[in-house]
């Protein structure tokens, strides 16, 4: 009989009471035992849907109180020795995450970033020569014996050794796989005692083999996983986000007795993995989206999985494509609220908790031929006609200006260089000029009026005036500064995403859809769910009021087409390119529009290209072509004089760095607080020609910016930069600090620029330190700084 199981659930808590505990203990007013008592009713609540869906085996292991990647370097003793100034367990991995922690001395959170091509975030573990591992599985046991209080069926997950050390980062060079022999007599005695403790199966992830491995780190799998001794443990090797390709045949030759697949990033072929499979091993197929929110085409699995079944037996168990830490908890939760979501919208979704519920009906309907006839059957076949036939999704006019889109090649009409001389023709703006990414503090207050507005307590007049008022206060704060080009503040919204989701047709937001980004921060991804339109201005007047305060000039501030369609809930009826292209269309008409109401400077920020990009290298340059085509079918139907910038965080720029060439904004904006020498390095050895400014401080550090580091910045950069086209910004935007922190930062920030300025052209390009020199500089001057708010808009510095 086929089973079902999942490789792991949410974990904020399903009204995010795990935010509330951390940031509550963090703050002082929760203590340690009430924050593990909340996170022990978060599991619990996990496993009793878990158990209520019917799952076969209960997943434990996968809740983590930061992040699971962290909770590995716990479990495996391997946290930074820097933490080690206090003896709390838990204090020691908030050191580790954040810099700071109730107990223990403060000191600089490890980097962090992005989970494979996802919008979640782990801590990188950081590997030295002389590094020792010990196991330390006090608090994993303990869960599983609480799970086991509930059921016989507990089967751990833990991050396997290969994906951990492929995932961290090595000082010094050091060759993370000449630690292997070091770590994995850990996991063999933590497989013992798990053994020991009753278990019979343990999810062993290693969605590395979902990459490009490189050659060595490929054939170091097999010899890896000869030397683990697993204690007559089962072990299920789980691989997600993408095919195995290459990597199956290694998959295959490893001595576990089963593999979990991604049958929806990926695309392996069913038929002949089953052939390879050999008499014994488990097939556990990810037939239903882990990071999507739409219902699954049962009937479509079915018609994948009943040969299999019938190969395999009860050797063949499905899931989810990977775990459901991707997803919101549950559609229910959307239905009797505040109405924010799209009504017709709701049958066609589902979250975490109807992803059980499908997994179990797949599994009854692959053992039971019955089941294909039952009520929940049919409704599930209905919501996928229904949605598919939709005329709500479906805009003939919509999906033939987006292919028209996607057939050209789009570009201004003119060059960089002769914009750049009818821009500077129309702003006379200074060498340097200084200027900010978009949003400034997200305050407490603008929070609150915008729940007291949503909640009916205010009217939608009093709401307005009172983001007036912050875009007035915002304007008066950077002229005061000395700023020469000013954003509005970005006051008016959520998130950079879920904003533009609320006006455009053809996309639905939720009330309660919460899913992890990084620590306790949270983000409500919008659902795209048919063909976009826009129907409505969707900045233009708080970019018009805006600029009427001020004689400088004011930059309008879109989310672009890429980043739009990544932080979103994307539909799967049509390729992701055709969005992009829908989305770019609505973005050329708001463009037109800011342009036609005086807004002479206009950022589409892509902090997502990069994380969007492909897995697989062979998926990346067709990828790259309409990502950067959609961008320019949004922004080049300006005039010349019209300057579109970019915004663009999430370091490791130089492997797209001739798309960031090609996408020909006349200004972009990069993070280099990490990775100030890579970036640096990357433009010496291939120049980029537009107007460029490398972000001179971290924003996630609460502290003043140090003045020199920042002038080392731009002198390294001035030594591959033509001076003309060097910007001075800090390197992402300001939304997640406090106002006390931010009118230092940016005034030290001017005045470096205005020191520099005075200075005069060949003493900044020629003084300073050169290229590499300078950055190592910049690196070393940034690091120690401490962070109490984790927000990681880039990874942050590890020694
Ligand atoms: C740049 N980043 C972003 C990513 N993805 C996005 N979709 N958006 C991004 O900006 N990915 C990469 C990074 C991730 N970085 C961050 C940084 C910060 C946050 C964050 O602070 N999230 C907030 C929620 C933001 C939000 O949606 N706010 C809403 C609702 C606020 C709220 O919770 N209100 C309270 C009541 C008000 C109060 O008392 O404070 C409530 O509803 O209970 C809004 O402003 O209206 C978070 O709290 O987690 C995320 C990713
Ligand atoms: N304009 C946005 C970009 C963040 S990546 C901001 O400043 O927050
Ligand atoms: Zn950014």
């Amino acid at each position: 009989m086929t089973k079902f199981h999942i490789p792991g659930f949410p974990r904020i808590g399903e009204q995010r009471q795990l935010k509330r505990g951390l940031e509550g203990y963090w703050a002082g007013d929760v203590s340690q035992p009430e924050l593990l008592s909340i996170a022990t009713r978060i599991r619990e609540s996990n496993w009793q849907r878990q158990l209520a869906a019917g799952v076969d085996w209960l997943t434990v292991g996968d809740f983590a109180l930061y992040d699971h990647v962290l909770n590995t370097s716990v479990l495996l003793g391997h946290l930074p020795e820097r933490v080690k100034t206090t003896d709390n367990r838990i204090d020691q991995m908030f050191l580790t995450a954040r810099g700071r922690a109730p107990s223990g001395t403060p000191c600089h959170a490890a980097e962090m970033t992005k989970w494979f091509d996802t919008n979640y975030h782990y801590l990188v573990p950081e590997c030295r020569a002389d590094d020792t591992f010990q196991l330390q599985p006090e608090w994993l046991l303990d869960e599983i014996r609480a799970a086991q209080a509930l059921t016989d069926q507990v089967k751990p997950v833990i991050l396997g050794p290969m994906t951990y050390l492929f995932l961290a980062k090595s000082a010094e060079g050091v060759d993370r796989l000449s630690l292997l022999p070091r770590l994995l007599p850990i996991y063999s005695e933590l497989f013992c005692l798990l053994k020991e403790q009753g278990i019979d199966w343990v999810q062993l992830d290693e969605p590395v083999l979902a990459l490009d491995l490189p050659d060595d780190w490929q054939q170091a799998f097999e010899p890896a996983y000869h030397s683990l001794r697993f204690g007559g443990l089962n072990i299920l090797l789980a691989s997600y986000f993408g095919s195995l390709e290459r990597n199956q045949s290694v998959a295959l030759a490893l001595p576990v007795q089963g593999l979990h697949i991604d049958q929806v990033a990926g695309t392996d072929d069913l038929g002949a993995l089953v052939d390879k499979l050999g008499p014994y091993k488990v097939l556990s197929v990810g037939a239903i989206s882990g990071r999507n929110i739409w219902r699954t085409d049962l009937d479509a699995c079915y018609r994948l999985l009943k040969p299999v079944a019938e190969q395999l037996g009860d050797r063949l168990w499905v899931s989810t494509s990977c775990s459901l830490l991707h997803v919101p908890y549950d559609v229910d939760n959307e239905a009797a609220t505040d109405g924010r979501m799209t009504p017709a919208v709701l049958p066609w979704l589902a979250f975490a908790q109807q992803k059980l519920e499908e997994g179990s009906l797949l599994r009854d309907g692959l053992n039971t031929a019955a089941t294909l006839n039952c009520q929940a059957w049919q409704q599930q076949a209905d919501c996928i006609t229904d949605r598919h036939e939709s005329l709500m999704v479906h805009k003939p006019a919509v999906k033939l200006v987006a292919q028209t889109a996607a057939s050209q090649q789009w570009q201004r009409s003119l060059p960089y260089e002769q914009r750049a001389e009818c821009q500077q023709a129309r702003w006379q703006l200074p060498l340097l000029p200084t200027t900010t990414i978009g949003s400034f503090p997200q305050t407490a207050e603008i929070r609150q009026l915008r729940q007291r507005f949503r909640q009916g307590d205010i009217n939608p007049s009093v709401y307005h005036q009172g983001l007036l008022t912050e875009i007035e206060h915002c304007i008066r704060v950077q002229e005061d500064i000395g700023l020469d080009v000013l954003v509005h503040g970005e006051a008016e919204r959520n998130d950079m995403v879920e904003y533009f989701g609320e006006l455009l047709e053809g996309i639905a937001v939720s009330s309660h859809g919460w899913v992890q980004s990084y620590g306790s921060r949270c983000v409500k991804p919008p659902l795209i769910f048919g063909d976009i339109e826009r129907l409505q201005p969707m900045t233009v007047e708080w970019s018009r009021y805006a600029a009427s305060l001020s004689e400088r000039p004011v930059k309008g501030m879109l989310t672009g087409p890429v980043t739009l369609l990544k932080w979103a809930f994307v539909r799967d009826d049509q390729p992701w390119s055709q969005t992009a292209y829908q989305l770019a269309a609505a973005l050329r008409v708001e463009i037109a529009e800011l342009e036609a109401a005086g807004i002479g400077m206009i950022q589409v920020d892509e902090p997502a290209l990069r994380e969007a990009l492909p897995l697989k290298q062979a998926a990346r340059a067709d990828y790259l072509a309409w990502a950067v085509n959609s961008f320019r079918y949004a922004t080049t139907a300006v005039a010349a004089e019209t300057q579109i910038h970019t915004h663009m965080c999430y370091a490791d720029f130089d492997d797209i760095l001739p798309a960031i060439e090609a996408m020909d904004a006349d200004v972009i904006t990069l993070e280099t607080a990490r990775s100030a020498s890579k970036l640096l390095d990357g433009l010496a050895s291939r120049p980029y020609h537009n107007g460029i400014g490398p972000g001179v401080y971290d924003i996630h550090s609460p502290n003043v910016p140090d003045t020199e580091a920042m002038a080392s910045i731009l002198r390294a950069a001035a030594a591959v930069v033509p001076l003309r086209n060097l910007w001075v910004n800090p390197d992402c935007g300001l939304k997640t600090r406090r106002w006390e922190e931010v009118k230092p930062a940016l005034k030290a920030m001017v005045q470096v620029a205005q020191t520099l300025r005075a200075q005069g052209l060949d003493t900044i390009s020629h003084a300073g330190l050169g290229g590499e020199a300078a950055s190592r500089q910049v690196h070393e001057s940034l690091i120690g700084h401490t962070e109490d708010d984790p927000c990681p808009s880039h990874a942050r510095c590890v020694p």
